[in-house]
């Protein structure tokens, strides 16, 4: 198939799951050597799970499929640009690539608007919009010192 007619199904999906009541305008499918191992669409408001975007829902189950915790050699089909938080678990689940029909603007013309985290990676912890604040406590290297001491660690 096609990279059109998987991201057309992406957003088959998306339409489904507005008119089922699932959740939010949006689907995901990801693919492995052509074929569909997982697709959902979003789920926040089901699941009462602010991380529950398409993207989300199709990689964790994408890994549970495959049983792994990183997706190498698959394409995530997504019917909207990802927003940072997908985006930052699509370099850590280490996808191919990402294929998306709308973008960021669209998604924030339908009071969608996830575009201003963007900005906000570039604006320093404490002046974002949620402020991060640092406490500078005497443990706080412990858990790095005990992974790097960790012998049989599982890498990822
Ligand atoms: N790209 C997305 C934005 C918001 N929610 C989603 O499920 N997907």
């Amino acid at each position: 198939m096609t990279h059109q007619k998987f991201l057309q199904q992406a957003i088959d999906l998306a339409v489904e799951n507005v008119e089922s009541g699932q959740g939010g305008p949006y689907g995901a499918l990801i693919v492995k050597r052509g074929e569909i191992i997982a697709r959902s669409g979003n789920r926040v408001t089901r699941r009462l799970d602010p991380t529950a975007h398409a993207e989300i829902m199709a990689i964790r189950l994408a890994c549970r499929k495959l049983q792994d915790f990183q997706l190498t050699d698959c394409i995530l089909y997504t019917s909207c640009e990802p927003c940072p938080m997908c985006l930052g678990a699509i370099y850590w689940s280490r996808l191919h690539k990402v294929y998306f029909a709308c973008d960021r603007h669209d998604a924030a013309a339908a009071e969608f608007d996830d575009s201003f985290i963007y900005d906000e990676l570039a604006v320093p912890p404490a002046e974002r919009r949620i402020a991060m604040l640092r406490l500078d406590l005497p443990d706080a290297l412990r858990p790095f010192a005990a992974w790097t001491q960790k012998g049989d660690k599982v890498r990822y």
